[in-house]
């Protein structure tokens, strides 16, 4: 496998217009819920990225056709009966969302599949979905630690269920609702905290009904979708690169184009702004069913803060970049109910810290957080143990060390931001990319 490393230097303040790919989470839904509409969906803004382009294989693998048009993607719908039996494991590399979002989808199909991943992806907790969707009727299994690959037994009969999850999280929440599209009766999700709804709001829009009352989302069973066009939004996951590197930059003066403000997703804006940072949404409008809005942030001074665990779940992938805000702010910021953390793509909280450690950063570790307090920071060697959100993060904290930063394991980083290397020329910073080959 071919290895990439960085070598990251500060060189300027962000400025000017920049662009980041659309968004992960809502490319996904896009595809998956083409492939089963009625009908032709065109989709624009797709996030070319290593992630959704593993879901788009998969459902190639079951027979849809999926063709890129100038900068659109087709996709010929096959109705919600049509997929046929894929030859051999569908391979979702680091894909969380296109595992549990598939295994919901795929647990009422007519024939079995298994689906697999990278080392990183097969070590990640499955528990989460495979028990709801058994007590749906699936026939679902993964390793003795529920952990993937995940096989599913085909022609199982589903019945919707009221769950009440015990995790805060959209890929569980989604699992489900795509379940309940095959079951019988009403499926019922209840919500211990705020989590994207990126799924509920592409389900209406393909003609669904979906109801939320609070935190409880209902849909009922055997409904149909019909494709259309699909408009995809730039990921306000990847934006908060740039708004953080404005944020910590003194003179920064930066606007990012038609990023997706989804309230479910704003953490990283709330947070960033209660430790002092100048960011203004201008432009505000729909895009696809989702507000965008173009965001301006100035560079100033940051102070540490407690982090309201309620804002977890809404900027739970923004932590890394985050945790390189606090290492700048003034004083000591602190983050508690963040354990999920530790289940990502890495532990997160485990290798920001060493890696904040190494640039001179006081950290404190604990079970379900961290306390960072803000001081100078230092060049130096990291790793980022190949997860595309802490390689990035690091990125961002060349902005502020004294000297480069060189980061291990970069190649990931293609699974959600393709060209993050250029867009980081406009954020000031040089990337020297060095490639080789690893075990
Ligand atoms: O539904 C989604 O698209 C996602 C939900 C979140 O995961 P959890 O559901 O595990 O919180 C997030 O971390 C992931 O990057 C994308
Ligand atoms: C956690 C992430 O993605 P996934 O769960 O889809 O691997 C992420 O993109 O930060």
């Amino acid at each position: 496998m071919s290895r990439v490393d960085w070598d990251v230097r500060g060189v300027a303040s962000p400025a000017g217009v920049v662009r980041v790919p659309g968004d992960k989470s809502i490319s996904h839904r896009a595809v998956m819920l083409a492939a089963i509409a009625e009908g032709r969906s065109d989709i624009s803004g797709f996030l070319e990225g290593e992630d959704c382009l593993a879901t788009m294989r998969a459902f190639q693998a079951m027979g849809v056709s999926i063709a890129r048009r100038g900068d659109q993607l087709v996709v010929d719908g096959v109705g919600r009966d049509g997929l046929q039996p894929p030859a051999e494991p569908l391979d979702l590399g680091n894909s969380g969302t296109s595992m549990r979002l598939l295994a919901g989808l795929l647990a009422g199909q007519a024939f079995d599949v298994t689906l697999t991943g990278d080392d990183s992806l097969r070590r990640r907790p499955m528990k989460r979905v495979i028990d709801p969707l058994r007590l749906m009727g699936a026939a679902i299994a993964g390793d003795d630690q529920g952990r993937a690959p995940l096989r599913i037994g085909g022609g199982a009969r589903l019945a919707g269920i009221h769950y009440d999850m015990p995790v805060a999280s959209a890929q569980v929440a989604s699992c489900l609702l795509l379940a309940g599209l095959y079951a019988s009766g009403e499926t019922v999700v209840t919500e211990p905290g705020v989590c994207r709804d990126h799924t509920e709001r592409m389900l209406q829009a393909l003609g669904a009904a979906v109801t939320r009352t609070g935190n409880v989302v209902r849909l009922a069973g055997g409904q149909s979708l019909q494709g259309g066009a699909i408009e995809v939004p730039a990921d306000i996951s990847s934006a908060a690169f740039a708004l953080v590197a404005g944020a910590i930059s003194p003179d920064a003066d930066l606007v990012i184009e038609a990023v997706g403000i989804n309230p479910t997703r704003t953490g990283v804006m709330q947070i960033l702004r209660s430790m002092g940072a100048a960011i203004e949404c201008r432009n505000e409008r729909m895009c696809g069913g989702e507000p965008v809005a173009d965001l301006h942030v100035r560079g100033g001074a940051l102070s540490g803060i407690d982090i309201d665990p309620e804002l977890v779940p809404l900027a739970i992938d923004e932590f890394p970049v985050l945790f390189v805000a606090a290492a700048c702010a003034a004083g000591t910021t602190r983050l508690r109910g963040a354990a999920e953390l530790r289940v990502k793509e890495s532990d997160r909280l485990a290798v920001m810290a060493a890696g904040l450690r190494a640039m001179g950063v006081a950290v404190t570790e604990f079970e379900d957080g961290i306390d960072i307090t803000g001081g100078p920071l230092t060049g130096a060697r990291v790793d980022s143990h190949g997860d595309h959100r802490v390689a990035m993060a690091f990125a961002i904290a060349a902005l502020r060390a004294d000297g480069p930063v060189v980061i291990d394991d970069c190649a990931n980083v293609a699974t959600s931001f393709p060209g993050f290397e250029t867009v980081a020329g406009q954020l000031g910073l040089e990337v020297a990319v060095r490639t080789g080959t690893s075990a």
